[in-house]
């Protein structure tokens, strides 16, 4: 299938004078051993202590653009992370630095939600090391954080799915890292759940932290995240403030669905209303 041309895409938004992007990435190619490139020649640069919301239609390779600037899968090109190659990093120190949470993570059989929260400290820990005030500390309050407190002594099998993945996003706050990559992390949630992490995103970069999330609602995307990464067919197809890329004719374009996009009265980040297919 040749790839839809996608039309209206809002030109680069002046960004002025940036501070380091928290990803420099140049020429970027990734995929899977035998299969085509999902990601073609990228070039993007991700803003430091800000939440990023990566959005684009299914199969596009926003969870494949995470797993490259995460160093997970092989890639060629060039990426900068804070500064340095992501190939120099040693891998504990890397994972100091960098969390990821992939889309469907796979606890270990019998494993409590506390127990699989301390997981997040590994990288901080030597061997055989016993756990610190340190580590308890950091895993009890990203417990708290999840709210999750009441079922610390329950197995992860026994959660329903939203606990489950607020036991995940637990873990990823224990490991207490600058960078936060999370890969739908609001699939299983409902409605407040899911507000409630955007906020908790919004407030680690707030705090000097970098997130950068896989989303796919796309109101919820543009009323939490600072910036916007639109992905189609493997490229970066815009990139810039929610209001500045989400507009009808690139939205129509890029999710094959007219829809309208209106702008929120209290927020002033837009909203955006799909039309029903079926109506003329
Ligand atoms: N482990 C894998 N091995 C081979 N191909 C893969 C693998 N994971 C993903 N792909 C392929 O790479 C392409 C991009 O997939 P990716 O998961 O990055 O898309 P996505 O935008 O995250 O999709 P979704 O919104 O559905 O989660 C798809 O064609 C998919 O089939």
């Amino acid at each position: 299938m040749s790839p839809t041309p996608i039309n209206a895409t809002p030109p680069p938004e002046p960004v002025g004078q940036t501070p380091q992007p928290a990803f420099r990435v140049r020429n970027l190619s990734a995929g899977y051993p035998g299969r085509p490139q999902v990601l073609k020649d990228l070039n993007l640069d991700l803003p430091a202590e800000k939440f990023t919301a990566v959005l684009g239609p299914n199969g596009c390779g926003k969870s494949t653009l995470l797993l490259a600037l995460s160093g997970l899968i092989k890639r060629t090109g060039d990426i900068e992370v804070l500064g340095m190659d992501l190939h120099r990093y040693p891998g504990r120190s890397l994972a100091r630095t960098l969390s990821f949470l992939p889309q469907t993570p796979l606890a270990p059989e019998g494993i409590t939600v506390r127990n699989l929260v301390l997981r997040g400290r590994e990288p901080h820990r030597s061997l055989l090391r016993p756990l610190t005030g340190k580590d308890t500390a950091a895993a009890e309050s990203a417990l708290v954080r999840m709210h999750l407190e009441t079922l610390a002594d329950s197995p992860v099998s026994e959660l329903s799915g939203g606990q489950r993945q607020r036991a995940w996003i637990a873990m990823t706050l224990a490991q207490d890292t600058h960078l936060l990559m999370l890969d739908e992390p609001t699939s299983y949630l409902d409605i407040a759940h899911q507000v409630e992490i955007l906020s908790t995103c919004s407030t680690l970069a707030a705090e000097g932290r970098t997130v950068v999330a896989v989303l796919h609602d796309l109101t919820l995307a543009a009323r939490f995240a600072d910036h916007i990464v639109v992905m189609a067919n493997g490229k970066i197809t815009a990139t810039g403030s929610p209001s500045h890329v989400l507009n009808v004719e690139f939205l129509t374009d890029v999710f094959d669905l007219p829809c309208r996009v209106i702008t929120d009265p209290d927020t002033g980040t837009p909203v955006i209303l799909p039309s029903d297919p079926r109506t003329p």
